[in-house]
């Protein structure tokens, strides 16, 4: 690329923004210009922003610290000076919807982090590696938005991402039901250890609206797109429940799997092994070398350990075994803040990028 794009973060004080601004500081393609969060933040530089709230292990990067916080709802002035922004903030869904419309209709292509828009049968749900093309719908989109390079394109929810990469290479033996247990670490609630002490020693068995999301999302992405629209997909049928433990990042998910034309052990294995995104997605700056890995170990995956697995873009299974109930089960392991949220936003915003959907102004 002859010269990177600009680019901005929306909701840059959170925990998912700070996780953007620590992945794009040195990035191939994208030079962030702009870092916009609500009017509380507004006018303050980034550094006196986040001063008692930065949630990275890394330091604050010196790039960022004198950079003045714009707000949010400037939409046309921060418009005027990036090609597109990643957007990740705690507002009401109907709001996020409007306000990520509102920077599409201001030319302004947009990679959310955000569930608002996760619905609308014309805004692709991207995984990459899995289904880059329904970026094609976008077409359709920019039609609807009145827009010549406007559009919104989103990233699916953390959950889901322990078990739909490995049951997606699975495809072929025609998956009927997914019963899915997810453990979920406290950062997919914008927190730390200090921010929840209610954590410690206990589980908390509710996370407000993750089952429905965790059970109709992948039927999404494993959707096809006729006229314009992504139609969900009917199989499988998934049901999960979705629990809160005292884990900093990284989501567990205990997986169940019944199928039309069971495999063998041995060919589940080998379709894991073999599973290859498409050329273009495997050669973006941040796609994992190793997008699935299977530990032979009976203990692994462990989020302290394994997490981090190719920059916490890959995707960790073990303990895979026959069912008395299902045919297979199998533990699954996705980084929720890195796969799961700001480096899949920054790898979905790479493809967009390479398949020309996203261009400089
Ligand atoms: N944490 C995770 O693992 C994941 C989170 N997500 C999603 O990403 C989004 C952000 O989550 P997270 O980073 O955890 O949340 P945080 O609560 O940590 O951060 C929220 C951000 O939103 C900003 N904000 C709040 N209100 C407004 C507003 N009215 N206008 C503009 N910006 C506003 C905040 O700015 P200020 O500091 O000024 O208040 C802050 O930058 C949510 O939609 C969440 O569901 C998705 C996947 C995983
Ligand atoms: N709800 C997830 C994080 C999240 O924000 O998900 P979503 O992107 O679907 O809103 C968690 O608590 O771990």
């Amino acid at each position: 690329m002859d010269k990177k794009l600009k680019v901005g973060i929306i909701g840059a004080t959170g925990m998912v923004g700070q996780r953007f601004a620590c992945l794009l500081e040195n990035h191939p393609w994208f030079d962030v210009v702009v870092l916009a969060a609500s009017k509380r933040s507004a006018g303050l530089t980034y550094e006196e922003a986040v001063k008692d709230r930065w949630k990275m292990e890394a330091p604050l990067p010196d790039k960022y610290k004198k950079m003045v916080i714009m707000d949010a709802a400037e939409v046309e002035e921060i418009c005027s000076q990036v090609d597109f922004v990643f957007c990740a903030i705690s507002l009401d869904k109907a709001k996020t919807r409007l306000l990520e419309e509102e920077y599409a209709k201001h030319e302004t292509p947009v990679v959310s982090n955000n569930s608002a828009n996760r619905g609308v049968s014309d805004v692709p749900v991207l995984i990459p590696e899995i289904n880059a093309d329904h970026a094609k719908v976008i077409e359709a989109q920019r039609k609807r938005l009145g827009t010549k390079r406007g559009f919104i394109a989103v990233k699916p929810n953390c959950s889901i991402q322990s078990y739909v990469p490995p049951i997606n290479a699975l495809l072929k033996y025609e998956p009927t039901e997914i019963l899915a247990c997810t453990y979920q670490a406290i950062s997919g609630s914008g927190k730390t250890f200090k921010e929840c002490p209610e954590i410690l020693d206990n589980v908390i068995p509710y996370i407000g609206g993750e089952e429905e999301k965790s059970e109709n999302e992948p039927l999404k992405i494993w959707g096809k797109l006729e006229d314009g629209k992504i139609i969900n997909a009917i199989n499988p049928v998934i049901t999960t429940q979705c629990l809160r433990v005292p884990v900093l990042d990284g989501h567990i998910a205990a997986v169940f799997v019944k199928f039309k034309n069971k495999p063998t052990k041995e060919q589940i294995l080998e379709a894991w092994r073999d599973f290859k995104a498409p050329e273009l997605v495997r050669n973006l700056p941040s796609a994992p070398k190793e997008f699935l890995h299977y530990f032979e170990e009976e203990n692994r995956p462990q989020p302290k350990l394994d997490r981090d697995f190719e920059h916490g873009m890959g995707i960790t299974m073990g303990r895979l075994r026959e069912d008395k109930v299902y045919d297979y089960k199998f533990i699954g392991l996705s980084h929720n803040t890195l796969r799961g949220a700001a480096g899949g936003g920054v790898l979905s915003a790479e493809y967009l990028t390479a398949a020309g959907y996203i261009t400089a102004k």
